[in-house]
């Protein structure tokens, strides 16, 4: 941003930092004036602690930002990521569901129909136990992603989300991390003769999915007595590097392509869903693109105050920016939704975690907030402790499902309950004069005074309570695609580059020079503590 528009936001936050949200959340429709709906969606933000002068001089900015152009040429397929000199098009893998004319160039919607068509011809082969096109083994009745990142946690996140919507066909599995433990942990309880392994690699290059496939080769090449042919019907690959994962020895027809103009952490509705198409058949997972498709149309079409995606740009950047917030909170009250932290953790923290321009220039402000988070009410017994008394404010996001899949109403009411709650009492607080009033009798006057400051609550702690109708693959679709443009604009705002991630690169680096030097072979290269950790590893494991 522009130091004229950091003035405002300045000049803003100071106007309201004496504010009390207890005294913003009096104000004559205050709900009405700080929530809005886009389909299933609605978005709370009466207890951020904004007024509609401050809101106007966010407005300000996102105009001075051009930021319908910069959507609109995200649509149609320009050069967005300009570092790696590609458009950004994961829109274009729900473009068909779309109720607005598609501003994705004709050959991209069409190899991503192809695409589509293919997936749902091996789920039918799946679900019906045959070998379809594609030379499956029968009788599956276990499948393992095996993938890292965005290969990784949207699906990952969507299996569980929309777990009251599985067809109980397969059972599916998630194997990210190189770490052997899992590895060998699932080797042990599935039988490899009816697993199937989705070998899920943007680049196809990552050491820790190419380690783990070699592995689960070896399990599969053990199960058939070395019969590699066999063993490889067990596999089926995803990748935007079609021609490596043939190399691999995974034949064309069970490679699924993704494109370099999908980001990993954009790529659920890719066939990187592939495990969630199996878990939930092709019908939710078209259901799931249709609701990103409608908030894609809301976004495309909405006026930014009325914008969900918009509005939840302009708070993050309000919090950061006007009143210097490090962090962000989501929490999520819907176990299903239990992994949408660490998936919102890549999708904002990996776009927008940049100290530099997109022209590779110092930028005038700070960007992305840590963002953490775990499911309520579980986190309540766990860290709001600091959240409601400790030194530093988290704005949070608090997501609740109106409806839930399951019967049992009394468990519903009080996780709603606990849900409002908890953004009361955040915003609201517990004054000292409450506090003494409330502490128990016989106590002198300073243990008075002193158990009563222990539990005065300042309040005065923003946040956003966005309310699904319920959690089905439209309103979870919407949700993703919410947050997805919501970087798209705070990538505007803040000048920088949403779609690379050169800051991944130097660990993998080193990984590889380390590796090697853990057996044995100097050490000198390293600095002192890299060389006295080897040392003791070494030692340690003789
Ligand atoms: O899908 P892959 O190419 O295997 O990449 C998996 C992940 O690894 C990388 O290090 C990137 O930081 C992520 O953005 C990516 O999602």
């Amino acid at each position: 941003m522009q130091a004229g528009q950091l003035d405002s936001l300045a000049r803003e936050a100071a106007r309201l930092r004496p504010v009390h949200l207890r005294e913003l959340l009096k104000q004559e429709q205050r709900f009405e004036r700080f929530s809005r709906r886009a389909g299933p969606i609605l978005l709370d933000f009466s207890r951020q602690k904004l007024d509609e002068p401050a809101l106007a001089a966010l407005g300000t900015i996102l105009d001075q930002h051009a930021w319908q152009a910069r959507r609109d040429a995200m649509f149609r397929g320009d050069v967005l990521n300009a570092s790696e000199q590609r458009p950004v098009l994961h829109t274009a893998l729900r473009a068909g569901y779309s109720a607005l004319p598609s501003l994705a160039p004709a050959a991209v919607r069409a190899e991503v129909d192809e695409t589509l068509a293919r997936m749902a011809h091996m789920v039918d082969a799946v679900e019906r136990s045959e070998p379809g096109d594609f030379d499956l083994p029968e009788g599956i009745t276990d499948v393992i992603n095996l993938g890292i990142g965005g290969s990784d946690l949207g699906p990952r996140l969507a299996v569980d989300a929309l777990a009251a919507f599985h067809t109980g066909r397969v059972r599916c599995h998630f194997l990210p991390n190189v770490d052997g433990h899992r590895t060998a942990s699932l080797m042990r309880s599935l039988d490899p003769r009816r697993t199937l392994v989705l070998l899920v690699s943007k680049s196809f290059t990552t050491q820790e999915t190419l380690l783990n496939a070699a592995v689960l080769k070896e399990w599969l090449v053990n199960a058939y007595e070395g019969n590699g042919e066999r063993a490889n019907r067990h596999f089926l690959a995803v990748s935007a590097n079609v021609d490596a994962a043939r190399a691999y020895g995974i034949p064309s027809q069970r490679v699924l392509p993704m494109w370099d103009y999908v980001g990993g952490r954009y790529s659920v509705w890719s066939a990187v869903g592939l495990v969630l198409a199996l878990a939930v058949g092709m019908d939710h997972f078209r259901a799931l693109l249709r609701g990103a498709a409608q908030m894609d149309d809301h976004f495309r079409t909405a006026d930014w105050r009325d914008n969900l995606p918009v509005l939840l740009a302009l708070i993050g950047v309000w919090n950061r920016n006007g009143l210097g917030f490090p962090a962000h909170g989501v929490i999520p009250y819907h176990d299903g939704l239990g992994k949408l932290p660490a998936f919102l953790q890549q999708l904002e923290m990996e776009s927008l975690g940049k100290s530099v321009s997109a022209e590779g220039g110092d930028l005038r402000q700070a960007t992305v907030p840590v963002v953490w988070g775990s499911v309520g009410t579980n986190a309540q017994h766990a860290f709001f402790q600091a959240l409601h008394q400790g030194t530093d404010i988290v704005p949070l996001d608090l997501i609740g499902v109106a409806r839930p899949a399951h019967a049992l109403g009394a468990n519903h009411e009080a996780l709603l309950a606990n849900l409002l709650a908890q953004g009361a009492a955040f915003a609201l607080g517990k004054t000292a004069e409450q506090a003494l009033a409330e502490s128990p009798a016989g106590l002198d006057e300073s243990a008075r005074h002193s158990l009563a400051a222990q539990r005065t609550f300042a309040g005065d702690r923003p946040s956003s309570t966005l309310l699904l109708d319920s959690l089905d693959p439209g309103s979870f679709g919407a949700l993703l695609a919410l947050y997805e443009h919501k970087v798209l604009i705070q990538a505007l705002l803040w000048d920088i580059n949403a779609f690379d991630q050169w800051g991944v690169e130097l660990g993998k680096t080193l990984a590889k020079s380390i590796l090697p030097a853990l057996a044995s072979g100097s050490l000198s290269s390293f600095d002192a503590s890299t060389r006295g950790l080897i040392e003791t590893l070494r030692g340690l494991r003789g």
